[in-house]
């Protein structure tokens, strides 16, 4: 699992328990799933389609630093499937874990299409391959 993105739990991220509020992680879930998936298809027509079994293990508190880890379970025909596991910076207790976020590539008519993947793809090998070209 990578951990690509930090987030620092503000005060308005908290409900009235004082602790992260649960809409807000799973906000900044969706968006990681779908800059990934954007990343990973190389298209930024990708919606959300599903959202498995999503369980809070444990809390997150003000001033805590937390990170957001993406990995891909299958590739689809035009589906992504990610996994999703978020944890404390500092400590790696597990904050959350998601186990199938599946996001589908669409067409300029918002209809799914085939993307074409069939493995994780590197940035920076795409921009390799380029300059070799
Ligand atoms: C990042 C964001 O915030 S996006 C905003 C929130 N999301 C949205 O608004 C999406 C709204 N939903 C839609 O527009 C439509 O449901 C679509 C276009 C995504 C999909 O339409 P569908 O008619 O379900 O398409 P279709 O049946 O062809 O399925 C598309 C893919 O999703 C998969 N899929 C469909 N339903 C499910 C489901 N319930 N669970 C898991 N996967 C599913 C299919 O297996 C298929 O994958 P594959 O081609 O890799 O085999």
């Amino acid at each position: 699992m990578n951990y690509h993105t930090r987030k620092w739990v503000k005060p308005e991220d908290l409900n009235p328990n004082q602790s992260l509020f649960g809409g807000r992680l799973l906000q900044w879930i969706d968006e990681e799933a779908a800059l990934y998936a954007v990343i990973q298809l190389e298209n930024k027509k990708v919606v959300t389609k599903f959202i498995s079994e999503i369980n809070f293990v444990s809390s997150a508190k003000q001033g805590d630093i937390i990170e957001i880890g993406i990995e891909v379970s299958a590739f689809g025909s035009t589906s992504l499937t990610l996994c999703c596991q978020v944890r404390n910076k500092m400590t790696h207790q597990t904050i959350i874990t998601v186990d199938r976020i599946v996001m589908v590539n669409l067409d300029e008519e918002g209809n799914p299409a085939p993307h074409g993947k069939t493995k994780v793809e590197f940035v920076k090998d795409r921009l390799s391959n380029q300059n070799t070209l």
